[in-house]
């Protein structure tokens, strides 16, 4: 394919990392923006995976394309990746190789004038190391149901992945009541539990654990007596997936490809509580559940006006940076901040406080 001819800047776009909701409508909202200016927008395939492929796989994007319906839909229309560090490629014979300079030759085949990558901390560690080396100019937009990037208060993609989970307790709620069961609920969040402790609150839970806060089965079980003692029969406790066994390890899956997830420490916690309170406990993961909904009004909101400022960012000739969100608006940090600053739950925070005092359970 050959990358078409160039009025004005040209520049690409591509999505990195997990996907989520509300990829689309970032990709619509500098799709929009750029065409205001007179750019081509040129979105990559898979993340640095089409930089990398031969011809590079991309597709011209223009306001036909990313009208109607793309800002409902979940997932990226350009695909992502988590997988293939370009730093230290996996390749068949199980070496690792540098492919870095395959996927800057690649970023100089289009012609570009700047990339906008879509991406959460690992990602943006990847594709800052890029431009670095490339020297080519990068913009970067946030997004992660995980919520982790510092810097941010809000990435793209954590609000649905809420309120999907949200809707899991609520509709857990009603079948623990009617069987007078524990009801375990395993969320994600690698490796923070951001999305354990937003959906805990809003979804009622009794014990919320997650990685930040040590916990013990003894006090999770008061919290399931003290339950018992109110005149409740049934309890609703969520787990984020990164919280760790009692001897201190994290629960992992090994995939194809020796790839590990976490995944499994539900099982381990609701055999821990059935064990220590004799109640019957059943366990629930949602796992990918929570990345692949339409995106909430504020995933959109936030998504769109993350687009169009990364847009002006690059207009202005603003490079190496991130769009945030920041006390109701949209600012710009350093890039290297937001990925040095790994933002985990504050212990001290409004929303720990808030569990607190709504005598939700940490275990500990
Ligand atoms: N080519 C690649 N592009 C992006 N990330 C990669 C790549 N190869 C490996 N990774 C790894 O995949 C993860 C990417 O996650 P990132 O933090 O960017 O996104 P995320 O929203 O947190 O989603 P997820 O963790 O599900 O992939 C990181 O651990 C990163 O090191
Ligand atoms: O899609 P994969 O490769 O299974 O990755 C799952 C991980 O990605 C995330 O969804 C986003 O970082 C994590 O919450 C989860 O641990
Ligand atoms: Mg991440």
């Amino acid at each position: 394919m050959t990358a078409p001819t160039k009025a004005g800047k040209r520049i690409g776009i591509l999505t990195s990392g997990g996907d989520c909701a509300g990829l689309n409508a970032v990709i619509r909202a500098v799709v929009h923006r750029a065409t205001g200016y007179g750019w081509q927008v040129l979105g990559i395939k898979e993340g640095t995976q089409g930089l990398l492929q031969r011809p590079v796989q991309y597709q011209t994007l223009d306001l036909g394309s990313v009208d109607g319906h793309m800002m409902r839909q979940g997932g990226t229309i350009l695909g992502t990746t988590n997988r293939g560090d370009p730093f230290a490629y996996p390749m068949p014979d199980g070496t690792l190789k540098d492919r870095s300079d395959e996927i800057i030759g690649g970023y100089r085949e289009l012609g570009l004038d700047a990339l906008i990558g879509i991406g959460g901390d690992g990602s943006f560690a990847i594709l800052h190391k890029l431009a670095q080396k490339g020297g080519f100019p990068m913009v970067g937009v946030p997004k992660t149901i995980d919520n982790d990037l510092g810097k941010t208060e809000v990435s793209v993609g954590y609000d649905t992945a809420v309120a999907v989970a949200v809707e899991a307790l609520d509709r857990l709620q009603p079948t623990a009541a009617s069987h007078h069961r524990v009801m375990v609920l395993e969320v994600m969040g690698r490796d923070a539990g951001h999305i354990a402790l937003a959906a805990g609150i809003a979804g009622g839970a009794d014990v919320i654990l997650i990685p930040e806060i040590p916990y013990s089965i003894e006090s999770i079980a008061a919290k399931i007596q003290n339950v018992r003692d109110s005149g409740r029969n049934f309890a609703l406790v969520v787990v984020s997936e990164a919280v760790k066994t009692l001897e201190g390890t994290g629960v992992k899956k090994i995939l194809q490809g020796g790839e590990k997830r976490y995944g499994g420490i539900g099982d381990y916690i609701g055999e821990k509580i059935a064990d220590a309170t004799g109640a019957e406990t059943r366990v629930t993961v949602l796992g990918h559940v929570q990345r692949g909904s339409m995106p909430s009004p504020r995933d959109r909101l936030i998504a769109s006006a993350f687009g169009v400022h990364a847009v002006d960012l690059i207009a202005e000739g603003r490079f190496n940076r991130m769009v945030a969100w920041s006390n109701r608006g949209v600012i710009d940090v350093p890039i290297t901040e937001a990925i040095e600053h790994y933002s985990c739950v504050e212990l001290d925070g409004a929303l720990v406080k808030t569990a607190r005092g709504l005598n939700i359970s940490f275990g500990d």
